[in-house]
Order: structure tokens, then C-alpha cells, then sequence
């Protein structure tokens, strides 16, 4: 399957206190095909917003490249080129980073019309774009402070939708939202997206919600790609120990319904990441070869970055204590 936006061996650093640079994106490479949902999913302070800033261009990676459409992103051409043409579009956790307080609804859905739509037609689009995330055409002539947090979120996914993208950047779009709006604004996301049959990059720390609505799921762990799997597959089937941990944090309810398994330990500072597997000190399966860094495992139309799928080395973490 062609992508859509490829992501390259994307490194992301950053000044640290003193001289030192803190090294947030160590190396990632993901793809998103038309049409397709991929889940991006990790504990904060893993690197997802760091990586979804590089893929939109808002910010330089130091290492690495990104290809849109089979154009080079880079945070030079974002500026030449208006995002209108570049057809990525993105949605914010706080949806005040995407709407102007000070201006009107309608005049910022119309900023992102595209301007081959002219004269009448671009109020009827404005007004189309509302219907679409269920809000009344009246919206249009208020501002951003008079709506809830929920419908915020709708109205920057109008704003989205306006330029006609071809793929969204959601980056944690209903963390900060109550637990009621959270399934509307995603049900709303999800449909749009399969309606107009866009590629969508959903950025978030929950699992279970990324389990019901991405095609293929990224497991992020400081800084890495630890493992990228369809989602069933992935879920049925974790190969990276730290993917098992995220699941055994799910409760289960149904038949057989267990408690969930806390995962031990913190993330560690990016300054201070482990040498070898990043996740070692918090694995349980830890044995001798995770003293270096494993690599990138095709374990056929998935994969993980694991010793224990090495069958090189996996009989050594049988054998170890
Ligand atoms: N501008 C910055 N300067 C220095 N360090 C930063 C900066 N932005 C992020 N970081 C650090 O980079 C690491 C990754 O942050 P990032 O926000 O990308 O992670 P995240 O997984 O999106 O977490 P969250 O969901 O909490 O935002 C963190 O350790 C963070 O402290």
C-alpha cells in the first residue's frame, strides 16, 4: 500500500538545562496510508505531540525526514507552501491553539476554504462544514469563548475539514474534553474520516479508545517505535512486553472480567534514557542481549523492537532466571 505521510527515522532534540540536548524522538519511522487510521499510542512524556509537531511541519526534526504525498515536509516548505495545498490538517488537544479567540467561527472556517470555492458559495460551504460537526449555522457569527469545551473541539474539526484535507493529525483531540463529549467528539472524528475516506494519525495515551478506532496501532516508548501491529493483531497477539503492559492496564469487563495489572515504574527522563532497550528497567522479561538496543524485528506485516522475538536470542529468556 502507498503512504500517504511517511515518517523517516525522525529524530527530535531539545536544549536541555545546562549545555546538554535531551533527545525527546530517537528514531521513528511510521507510515500512514490514504484512507487508513493509525493509532499512535504511549505514557506521556514518550514523544507523540514531539512527533506529530515534526509531521506537520511546526517543527524541524534534527534528524530524519517526512514526505507528504510524496513531497518533502519541512518546516520551510510548510511556510512556502499554505497547509491548503499540503491537504494535512491537524486537530489539537486544546482547541484554543486552533481557533482565534478573537475572531468570529465563520471567518476562521472561511480562512480555510479553499479559494477556488468563490462568492456565495464560500458562506454555503462555511455553513455546510457546521452541519457537518453538528452545529447550527448561527455558530458562525459567535466566538470560540461562547461554546463548550466539546463543541470547541467540533468547530476546530470543522476547521480542519475546511481546506479539504486529506489526512488529519489528531493529537490527543478529546483528552481535556468531559467523559460524555469524549465519545461524541470521537464517534464525530472517526465518521468524518471514513466518510470522506482520509488517512487520520491518532495521537493518544488510550489504548482501549486507539483499539476501537485505528486500522493499525504504534506503541511509543521514549522516544521509539517499540512495536506497530493491525490493531486486532496487535491487541490478540502483543510481541513487545511494554504493548502486553499497556493491555493488562485495560480493565476488562464481559464474562470474564479482571482487574487491571499496574505497570511499574515511571518513564525515564529522555535525558536520562537506559543504554541498551529503553524499557529494560521496567520489563519484566528483561535478560542478558537487552543490554544493547534491539532492533526493528519484521515479524512479518508487523513489528517490534524485542529480543524475545529474535529467535536468535529469544532461548536465552527461557533459560534466564
Ligand atoms: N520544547 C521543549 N523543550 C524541552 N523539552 C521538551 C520540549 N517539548 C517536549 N519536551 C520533552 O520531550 C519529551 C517528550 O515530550 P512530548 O510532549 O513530545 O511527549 P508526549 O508523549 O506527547 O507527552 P504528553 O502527552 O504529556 O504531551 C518529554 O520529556 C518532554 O519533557
Amino acid at each position: 500500500m502507498s503512504s500517504l505521510l511517511r515518517i523517516s527515522d525522525v529524530q527530535v532534540e531539545y536544549r536541555s538545562r545546562g549545555n546538554g540536548r535531551v533527545r525527546a524522538v530517537a528514531g521513528v519511522s511510521l507510515d500512514v496510508a490514504p484512507g487508513q487510521i493509525v493509532g499512535l499510542v504511549g505514557e506521556s512524556g514518550c514523544g507523540k505531540s514531539s512527533l506529530a509537531r515534526v509531521a506537520v511541519g511546526l517543527t524541524p526534526p534534527s534528524a530524519g525526514e517526512v514526505s507528504f504525498a510524496g513531497r518533502p515536509i519541512t518546516p520551510l516548505g510548510w511556510r512556502r507552501r499554505p497547509e491548503t495545498e499540503i491537504g494535512l490538517q491537524m486537530v489539537f488537544q486544546n482547541p484554543y491553539a486552533s481557533l482565534n479567540p478573537r475572531r468570529t467561527i465563520g471567518a476562521q472556517l472561511l480562512d480555510g476554504v479553499p479559494v477556488t470555492v468563490t462568492g456565495a458559495a464560500r458562506n454555503a460551504r462555511v455553513i455546510e462544514l457546521l452541519d457537518r460537526v453538528g452545529m447550527p449555522a448561527e455558530a458562525a457569527d459567535r466566538y470560540p469563548h461562547q461554546f463548550s469545551g466539546g463543541q470547541r473541539q467540533r468547530l476546530a474539526i470543522a476547521r480542519a475539514l475546511a481546506p479539504q484535507p486529506r489526512m488529519i493529525i489528531a493529537d490527543e483531540p478529546v483528552t481535556a474534553l468531559d467523559a460524555s463529549s469524549q465519545a461524541q467528539v470521537v464517534n464525530l472524528l472517526v465518521g468524518l474520516v471514513r466518510e470522506l475516506d482520509m488517512g487520520m494519525l491518532f495521537i493518544s495515551h488510550d489504548l482501549a479508545l486507539v483499539h476501537e478506532i485505528a486500522d493499525v496501532t504504534a506503541v511509543m516508548y521514549l522516544g521509539r517505535i517499540v512495536e506497530t501491529a493491525p490493531t486486532r493483531e496487535l491487541w490478540r497477539d502483543p510481541r513487545h512486553p511494554y504493548t502486553r503492559a499497556l493491555i493488562d492496564a485495560v480493565p476488562q469487563i464481559g464474562p470474564t472480567p479482571r482487574l487491571p495489572a499496574t505497570l511499574a515504574g515511571e518513564v525515564p527522563d529522555p535525558a536520562n534514557a537506559p543504554t541498551g532497550c529503553r524499557f529494560r528497567p521496567r520489563c519484566a522479561h528483561a535478560f542478558a542481549p537487552c543490554g544493547d538496543q534491539p532492533p526493528t524485528l519484521d515479524l512479518g506485516g508487523r513489528s517490534a523492537a524485542c529480543w524475545l522475538n529474535d529467535p536468535a536470542t529469544a532461548p536465552a529468556a527461557v533459560a534466564a532466571p
